[in-house]
């Protein structure tokens, strides 16, 4: 396990380019899988999530090939599907959330796949009946092997089918969206999720010849084709990197410039932010956080306490709710942070706390932050990544904090931001690898 030891007190400066979407690219990765022809991906991170992925699709025969720095082409003319039961393939998938969406485009081209019970963040109960009622509706039968928490699916032909999902979930979407653009006939999906993972994702799938509209909305139409082509498909800016950079500028003090954002894909995030009094300016496609020694969260209309939730999209994503916590800790005024979407991932305000922030945890989903307006710098603390975000939180409190902090099990970070302490270290932070 390797750690950060972080000096705090550093203000950064400087511009800073987020990475490709880590959640997209781990949708358009499966997707290769639904052609024989070459599909050329550009904008890929160099994140262990996605690096694992394109591992895995190589184990199973994919002909991958790194053609620049942050681009790779995919031919999945053959596949070894056998490798699909081999404990090394199950053992690789219970470790990665993004696995599960190769059940999508397994079973619309190939007829079958297997799935262990898929990793990620330990955040609370992550079922995946949506993925797989969506994919039977569609006509596969499926198997859940309780011994070996292996899902196993088969398919003769998929069929065209309406559906109404029972919540609106992102990958589970775009495991049905896989295996619909193949299926025989028309499917319609109600209650879609509509990320702009997802959107690109189907425009990345209606360049390879598919049939989908609706996109960008919750009602999906998939006419099905025979066969998909080849495309080259660039993945958009990050937008939880852009969040966890926005609260990072805020909580540390600092003027930075986050270059090439795809504002139009940022949803509600900036607005956010700014419900937490911090600065924001859009600057053609970049986001310019001034330098704020103070920021003052609003109240609601009638003068209530604010409330920051997540929501599905266009809502607030639960992936930013722990960054919007860490950064109100040295806001002026409280807040409520309600993590509507995830039953676990508000625990780790307990190392927060013992960092010197004011925070009263109601209940697993909700904790009231009371801003210290920087009266009080947090302490130094010594403590453990339990998720992806509450790292990225972890590190921002860390960079802001009184003295030297150390956060291990950074893995967790390594995860989905991109050589974090090298980027940030160029910025002024102060940041060590050990
Ligand atoms: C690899 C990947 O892309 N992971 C993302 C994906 O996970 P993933 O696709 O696994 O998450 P889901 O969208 O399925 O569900 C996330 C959570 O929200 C709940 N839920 C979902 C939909 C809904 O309408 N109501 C509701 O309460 C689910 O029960 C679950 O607890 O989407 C999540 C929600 O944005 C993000 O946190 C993850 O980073
Ligand atoms: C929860 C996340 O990732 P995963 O779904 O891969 O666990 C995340 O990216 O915040």
């Amino acid at each position: 396990m390797a750690s950060f030891v972080i000096e705090g007190g550093h203000k950064l400066h400087g511009e800073i380019h987020p990475q490709g979407a880590k959640n997209e690219v781990l949708q358009i990765l499966c997707a290769t899988l639904l052609t024989s022809e070459e599909v050329t991906v550009t904008n890929i991170p160099d994140i262990l999530d996605v690096n694992n992925l394109i591992q895995l699709l190589r184990d199973m025969g994919v002909k991958v090939s790194k053609t620049g720095i942050d681009s790779y082409t995919f031919k999945a003319d053959t596949v070894d599907l056998n490798y699909l039961e081999s404990d090394e393939f199950l053992k690789k998938c219970s470790s990665l959330r993004g696995s599960v969406m190769l059940v999508g485009p397994l079973v619309a081209r190939f007829g079958r796949a297997l799935i262990s019970k898929p990793g990620g963040d330990k955040i609370g109960r992550r079922r995946l009946d949506t993925h797989f009622i969506g994919i039977q509706k569609l006509g596969a039968c499926f198997n859940y092997d309780e011994e070996r928490s292996v899902f196993s699916i088969c398919a003769k032909h998929l069929k065209g089918t309406y559906m109404l999902l029972d919540e609106a979930s992102v990958t589970g979407t775009a495991n049905i969206v896989m295996a619909s653009v193949l299926a025989k006939g028309k499917t319609t999906i109600y209650n879609a999720a509509c990320e702009p993972y997802l959107q690109q994702l189907c425009r990345m799938l209606n360049s390879m010849g598919a049939k989908i509209s609706g996109i960008a909305s919750n009602l999906l139409t998939i006419e099905g084709v025979e066969s998909l082509h080849g495309c080259t498909h660039r993945v958009l800016p990050d937008m939880i990197e852009v969040g966890s950079f926005i609260g990072m500028a805020a909580m540390t003090g600092s003027e930075l410039t986050i270059k090439n954002v795809s504002h139009e894909n940022l949803g509600i995030i900036p607005e956010s932010f700014r419900r937490l009094g911090i600065r924001v300016e859009q600057r053609g496609d970049d986001l310019f956080i001034p330098e704020q020694e103070h920021y003052q969260i609003e109240s609601f209309i009638d003068g209530s306490i604010m409330t920051i939730a997540d929501a599905p999209w266009p809502g607030l994503t639960p992936d930013l709710l722990s960054v919007v916590l860490v950064v109100a800790t040295q806001a002026k005024g409280s807040v409520l942070i309600h993590q509507k979407m995830f039953e676990s991932r508000l625990f780790f305000v307990d190392k927060l706390i013992d960092m010197g922030a004011q925070i009263i945890l109601c209940d697993p989903h909700r904790a009231v932050v009371i801003g210290h307006d920087r009266n009080f710098q947090l302490r130094a603390g010594n403590m453990t990544s339990p998720d992806i975000r509450a790292g990225i939180a972890l590190l921002i409190a860390a960079m802001s904090a009184d003295g030297t902090s150390r956060i291990h099990n950074i893995e967790q970070i390594d995860r989905g931001y991109q050589n974090i302490d090298q980027r940030l270290n160029a910025l002024g932070a102060r940041i060590t690898r050990i």
